[in-house]
């Protein structure tokens, strides 16, 4: 049977049926005309470093790991490979398995804070994520995980995409230090939500940060209103 058809006969039927309540028309969509923010998603709502490695050790009780502590750069497998050159294919092999994305726990305040945030006038709010080229589980978990966490009106708010900057908004709340793609000019304002692996980074450009989410989000939205 083709990949496709597996997936169709599997978790997508499976899945389908859990999510029946989401077929209906949604409250939310449209657009308030106001201040437009895009929140990614991995590292700033789920905890994809703290994810990664209880995984990495459940799975690879006998080779060394990074602690959160000593994470240093935006690519995981890329400090693993440093390790010890195989490691890097290890890491990957996490991200890539089933059940990955899905069962990331949400970072601390995120939710409440998005929640919040997605209710506040003249402010609309997107998840703006890069799913990995692996498709089989990653873009399907990130649904779930939206539907799981925000409930199936917030999946109108979704976006999938490999090129942030295409998208236009006032601001970006992302984890990664070098967002780039096809515009070499974005909308957007990059906000660097600190992470395990950039809070040591010192970046070329000068850019504001929010530190977590206990921290004046509402003040960097007021800031561009
Ligand atoms: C491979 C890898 C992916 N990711 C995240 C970033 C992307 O999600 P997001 O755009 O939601 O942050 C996604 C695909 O690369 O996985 C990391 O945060 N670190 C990594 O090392
Ligand atoms: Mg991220």
């Amino acid at each position: 049977m083709s990949a496709i058809g597996k997936l169709l006969k599997g978790q997508w039927v499976q899945r389908g049926l859990a999510s029946a309540n989401c077929r209906s028309m949604s409250s939310r969509g449209g657009s308030s005309g106001g201040l437009r923010v895009l929140v990614d998603m991995d590292g700033v709502l789920a905890d994809f470093e703290g994810g990664f490695l209880k995984k990495f050790q459940a799975r690879y009780p006998n080779e060394p790991c990074i602690s959160l502590e000593d994470r240093r750069g935006f690519w995981v497998s890329a400090q693993y490979g440093q390790l010890r050159s195989d490691l890097c294919e290890k890491a990957i092999s996490i991200w890539e398995s089933k059940n990955f994305f899905i069962e990331l726990e949400p970072l601390p305040g995120a939710v409440e804070a998005v929640k919040e945030m997605s209710q506040l006038k003249n402010t609309d709010v997107f998840i703006c994520t890069s799913p990995i080229k692996k498709f089989t589980y990653c873009p399907y978990e990130k649904y779930a995980w939206v539907e799981k966490h925000f409930g199936c009106d917030f999946l109108e708010q979704m976006i999938l995409t490999r090129d942030k900057t295409i998208v236009s908004a006032d601001l970006l709340i992302d984890d990664r230090p070098d967002i780039t793609g096809a515009e070499t000019r974005p909308s957007w304002e990059h906000i660097l939500f600190t992470s395990c692996h950039n809070k040591h980074l010192t970046p070329n450009q000068p850019i504001r940060r929010l530190h977590s989410w206990a921290d004046d989000w509402r003040a960097i939205l007021d800031s561009k209103r």
